[in-house]
């Protein structure tokens, strides 16, 4: 936990008049556009500039910008329907955007072939409030399938056929989430806090760089929501894994986020280190 936080921040309860954008800029701690290089690769694992987003006629956000350094766990929050998620979309290429850029791993994601695209998507994980486990395969298969982006045909997936050393990937996943003595077990045996693990597990197993987390334990009771946040957040920065999730608590995050944006009104209104805020000045972006 944080110990202190200085709420010398403006506030954004004043978000829905027309003052300007908090911190937007004057607190940003991603990577200046002239930041220097290391080993031939950007700092930075996503960057977005000038990105635009609409459906149809319904513009959901407009001129986005922020770049992720490596290594950091950036919250994104906002009201409902704000496009939190149309962004993590956007981010991961999932949906086309109107406008900007969006660089990804070194790569614009606009200009990426499909087979760069494929690419991306093994070095990149993504953690959904709905675990999407295969209900009627085992726990272990279940974390097997984090390795499909890697690796081609139901061997490597299957419980009864992947390789040893895939099994033992798969069993370690599930040993730094606490299940491996559930390896054997139905996915539909289990608990929602335990498929969410298993699910984190699924994710890691394929050592992305880039984890994006929608709600992760918003489908959870606040305990095993609590407990969820913990390990999943212990184990991320473990392994140094930059991480862009979304939640609903203010107390998450500030908690386990290093820096929060925070989107409204189609803009992004915040790019605040979290210990830069108090929870009084995330409040006006979840109404
Ligand atoms: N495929 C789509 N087609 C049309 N509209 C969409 C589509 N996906 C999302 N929207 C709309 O875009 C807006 C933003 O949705 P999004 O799910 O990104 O918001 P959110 O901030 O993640 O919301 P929540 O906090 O409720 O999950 C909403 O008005 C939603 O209805």
């Amino acid at each position: 936990m944080r110990a202190t936080r200085n709420s010398t921040t403006s506030s954004v309860s004043d978000l829905r008049t027309d003052t300007p954008p908090l911190t937007l800029g004057a607190v940003q701690t991603g990577a200046p556009a002239s930041a220097p290089v290391s080993h031939g690769l950007p700092d930075h694992d996503v960057s977005a500039e000038g990105l635009t987003k609409s459906f149809g006629k319904t513009q959901i956000f407009s001129d986005v910008n922020f770049r992720l350094v490596r290594g950091e766990a950036v919250a994104l929050v906002g009201a409902n329907g704000t496009g939190k998620s149309t962004l993590l979309r956007c981010i991961l290429g999932l949906i086309p955007i109107d406008g900007g850029t969006v660089e990804l791993l070194g790569q614009d994601v606009s200009a990426a072939k499909a087979s760069q695209m494929r690419q991306l998507r093994s070095k990149t994980g993504l953690v959904a409030q709905k675990h999407n486990l295969v209900p009627r395969l085992t726990v272990l298969s279940n974390v097997l399938h984090g390795l499909l982006g890697q690796q081609s045909g139901p061997r490597y997936w299957s419980q009864s056929f992947a390789p040893q050393a895939a099994r033992d990937a798969a069993l370690a996943a599930l040993d730094k989430v606490g299940l491996a003595h559930l390896a054997g077990r139905r996915a539909d045996r289990l608990s929602g806090g335990q498929s969410q693990r298993v699910a984190i597990a699924r994710a890691l197993i394929a050592q992305p760089k880039l984890l994006i987390a929608d709600e992760p334990c918003a489908s959870l009771d606040p305990s095993a929501g609590e407990e969820i946040m913990s390990m999943f957040f212990d184990l991320v920065r473990s392994e140094g894994v930059t991480v862009v999730f979304t939640s609903h608590h203010i107390e998450h995050a500030l908690t386990y986020g290093d820096r929060v944006l925070g989107l409204a009104e189609g803009k992004l209104k915040l790019d605040a280190t979290a210990n830069s805020l108090a929870p009084s000045d995330l409040r006006g972006l979840y109404d």
